[in-house]
């Protein structure tokens, strides 16, 4: 038996293997400790190998599930190997073949799924700065490609958020050791683009790949080809149908860098917690699909108003038509669609996915005939209306509350065939039959006492007491004789016997049959299926966005070519849901007004200023309304934040270092289209060197980034920036004494903040009034000398004064000139001789 767990073993070295004995899933040797550990289950020793004690840990099979959950989200493979041999029968040990492989990313078991969550398998292949990414998500069947520059892998993988990833082995490790996603390596020739693209072509059926947008040699192309052959290699060798191809570029959404989708808190926050967040503010959506949906959205803003404002209106539409309540109630009665059709294209769909989808499908056609028509409605009202001949297939195949696994039967309806009704009726007329045949044959024969009878050994028979034997009929073929009687059968009950007792096995066997052959026929309406399961997503992701507008009196803003983001008395979405009296703000950004110096008291409100005009961009480009009074956007590429102090210790990088990362990031990338948040920044470091940089980096912004920016900042002197550049405004938060305590106001107001409120806050914190006093005088000292030297003279005026236009040194200018193939060595000479004096 080890010899065959060693084999298998083999094939599967980097998953844990369970292996079926009996009742158990036993693991042996290094899985044993690791399961043992991870699974919290007893380690023990049986028998021995090479001299050394066999180590094993096991579960119980029926407990396998939450096992599973448990290890799949610890990022853990499993590769679960069952007996498929029958053990009465079998000589030596039964056979056993792996027939399940779990891996994080190839999830497909509704188990084993978060229901909002896209579970996705990733490939990367990088080559020389750029690399190919494609993804899958078999559980939903999207598949898609994208190429983009190597520095994009941490914000690809904070967009994207893959539940595994595939590299080649050999890859650059480093880039993917700090990640807290399982790194699978595979052989690098499973990344040749070439045969990819083959294998493509032919799984789809098509001559080439232009019809999805591929024409010209795509990285990511190598990387779909590695990513195939791992699912297949994990779906027992056989690649299931996929939905079609996406090929994805930038530049089709507005770009969040990896912090940017952190410091939003889009769906996580910050800490690591699924609430709050924008996500789990909006989501109300009635299925797991359209919350997905959701969070694909808020990922992925668009750039294109015409896409944008199709959303827009179709919400507009819902608000108008009033019936969000009850196409909510209806989104209700819908399952999973786009995971029950992936199940079925993997063909591991159970009998309730199948109920399921018939209950969803029946449904359909009324949530399409209720929903408004026009725009985006025609499209998925369209998309809704699946053939009616799926629908009536499964209401004729499947029975109204089918059996969880079809092995027990109870799954095929009746009058689905007409075999299997025919074995159910003798399984079902078994006693009526037997009554029947006692009442006759005791007519026939005269014995009072015969009874026709049932048991495990004998099978079924006629029993006659030994007084009656000279009255048995000539058709009586003895089968048993007892102490008092006789056991008979006549040919009709024998004929009775074989039809009965094979009949269950038949019954079952003809109900797997019949079952896979639905599946089979469900195959070729993979892909109508899908796009009705999209369009119930679309619809559900529409009415809860809808329901929000209308809930939190948002409103739909809008968008121009001109240069401009104007937000009137804006809030931030998830705050605003949080506390009691929210103080709206609004930002004011044009070609005239690009820097926003934003200063004022601690907790006064500068973040959530900062965020809220962010976020409200965000919902805006995602087609959703937004909370303000009204909001006039022009064209935006990309959203950079820089927010807070968030130690990366685990990567090695320390508080400041995360930061000035981030701001090379910004610095490099963001341009005249972009929304830039930077929040504090240089507070990581000493004053001096903090306000420094903070003071340069506010400038590259204006002058050269030339971005809109809201920039928060403690560091009173930059308020001066606003003289220097007429694009430059301060905002100031204010907080004011009240009686014994301080209030902010939360208002965004226009200059810069006094700078008072810290020794006030010092003297309500409690801080003895003699301090205070020192301290209100110093303060005014400061200001005094600031006065009469200008602001920070000793500090700023050197460092900052602008500085001198760069005059050519006369011996560099006389260099210049020189011709070397030219001159003489004696000339040369003199040369050295004039250099030298003029230095
Ligand atoms: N517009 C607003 N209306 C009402 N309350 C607000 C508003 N803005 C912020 N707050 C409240 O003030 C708290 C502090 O806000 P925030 O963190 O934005 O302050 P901050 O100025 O960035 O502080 P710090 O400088 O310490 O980071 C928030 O948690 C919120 O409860």
């Amino acid at each position: 038996m080890m010899a065959q767990y060693f084999a298998l073993k083999a094939d599967h070295q980097d998953k844990l293997v369970f292996y079926r004995m009996g009742d158990f899933y036993e693991l042996f040797f290094d899985d044993a400790i690791k399961a043992a550990r991870l699974l919290d289950i007893t380690l023990t020793t049986r028998g021995s190998s090479a001299g050394e004690p066999i180590k094993m840990a096991g579960i119980p099979f029926h407990s396998l599930e939450p096992y599973l959950a448990k290890l799949v989200k610890l990022g853990e493979s499993v590769a679960i190997c069952e007996q498929v041999g029958d053990p009465a029968t079998s000589k030596g040990p039964v056979e056993r073949k792996v027939m399940r492989v779990i891996t994080p990313g190839t999830l497909t078991d509704a188990a084993l799924l978060d229901d909002k969550q896209e579970n996705r398998l990733l490939a990367i292949r990088m080559v020389r700065g750029k690399m190919g990414m494609a993804w899958l998500s078999l559980a939903s069947g999207d598949f898609a490609l994208m190429d983009a520059d190597a520095e994009k892998l941490t914000s690809e993988l904070e967009r994207l958020r893959p539940a595994e990833i595939l590299i080649s082995d050999e890859a650059e490790l480093t880039l993917f050791d700090q990640l807290r996603i399982p790194v699978r390596r595979v052989a690098s020739w499973q990344f040749d683009a070439a045969s990819a693209e083959r294998n493509l072509t032919r799984h789809f059926a098509v001559h080439d790949l232009a019809g999805f947008g591929i024409t010209e040699p795509l990285l990511a192309l190598g990387a779909a080809g590695a990513l195939l052959e791992y699912v297949r290699s994990t779906q027992g060798g056989v690649l299931p149908a996929l939905a079609g191809l996406r090929v994805e570029s930038h530049s089709q959404f507005i770009e969040l860098d990896a912090a940017t989708r952190r410091n939003l808190e889009i769906t996580e926050t910050i800490r690591g917690e699924t609430a709050p967040t924008l996500f789990s503010l909006l989501d109300n959506c009635a299925t797991g699909m359209g919350s997905r949906l959701l969070a694909n959205w808020l990922h992925h803003p668009l750039r294109s108003h015409a896409k944008i404002l199709a959303r827009q209106s179709a919400i507009g539409t819902l608000l108008d038509a009033g019936q969000n309540d009850s196409l909510y109630a209806q989104l209700r009665e819908i399952a999973d669609i786009e995971r029950i059709v992936s199940r079925i294209a993997l063909k591991s769909a159970r009998p309730r996915d199948l109920a399921s989808l018939r209950d969803s499908l029946r449904v359909l056609p009324d949530l399409a005939a209720q929903m408004p028509s026009g725009g985006l409605f025609d499209g998925l009202s369209h998309a809704m209306q699946a053939e009616p001949a799926i629908y009536q297939q499964l209401a004729a195949a499947i029975m109204p509350e089918p059996g969880v696994v079809i092995r027990e039967g109870g799954v095929i309806a009746d009058g689905y065939s007409v075999d299997l009704d025919e074995l159910r009726a003798i399984q079902n007329n078994c006693g009526e039959f037997l009554t029947m045949l006692e009442a006759r044959e005791r007519e026939r024969t005269g014995i009072a006492t015969l009874r026709v009878e049932y048991n495990r050994v004998a099978g079924f028979f006629i029993e006659v007491t030994n007084s009656y034997l000279g009255q048995v009929p000539d058709d009586y073929r003895r089968r048993q004789t007892m102490k008092n009687a006789e056991r008979y059968i006549t040919p009709e009950l024998k004929q009775f016997e074989e039809k009965a007792l094979s009949a269950n096995d038949r019954a079952l066997a003809l109900e797997k049959q019949l079952f896979e052959g639905v599946i089979e026929s469900l195959q070729a309406h993979l892909a109508t299926l899908r796009l009705a399961a999209q369009a119930v997503a679309t619809l559900d992701v529409l009415v809860c966005l809808a329901q929000r507008a209308q809930l939190s009196g948002y409103i739909a803003p809008e968008f121009c070519d001109e240069a401009m983001l104007n937000i009137a008395a804006g809030r931030h979405p998830v705050v605003e849901d949080q506390i009691d009296d929210f103080i709206p703000n609004s930002v004011d950004f044009h070609l005239a007004r690009k820097l926003l110096l934003i200063t004022g008291p601690n907790m006064g409100g500068k973040s959530t200023y900062m965020r809220q005009v962010a976020l409200i961009a965000l919902l805006a480009h995602v087609g959703s309304y937004v909370p303000a009074t009204a909001a006039k956007i022009g064209r935006l590429d990309r959203i950079f934040t820089r927010i807070g102090a968030s130690d990366d210790l685990a990567g090695g990088r320390s508080t400041f270092m995360v930061e000035m990362t981030e701001t090379a990031n910004i610095l490099n990338n963001a341009g005249e289209h972009s929304l830039v948040l930077m929040d504090e920044v240089g507070r990581g470091t000493s004053t001096f060197d903090g306000l420094a940089l903070a003071w340069s980096i506010a400038k590259a912004l204006i002058e050269k980034n030339r971005c809109y920016t809201l920039f928060a900042t403690h560091y009173f002197e930059l308020t001066r920036l606003a003289q220097d550049y007429a694009q430059v405004a301060n905002v100031h938060l204010d907080a004011v004494e009240h009686k014994d305590r301080i209030v902010f106001l939360h208002a965004v107001q226009e200059g810069p903040a006094s700078q008072s409120y810290g020794v006030a806050v010092a003297s309500l914190a409690g801080v003895p009034k003699e301090v205070v006093r020192s301290a209100k005088r110093k303060l005014q000292e400061l200001e005094q000398s600031s006065l009469s030297h200008g602001l920070q003279p000793d500090l700023f005026a050197p460092t900052f004064a602008p500085e001198p236009e760069l005059q050519t040194h006369p011996a560099v200018e006389m260099l210049d000139r020189i011709i070397p193939d030219e001159i003489s060595a004696r000339e040369a000479l003199e040369i050295i001789y004039k250099l030298k004096e003029l230095i």
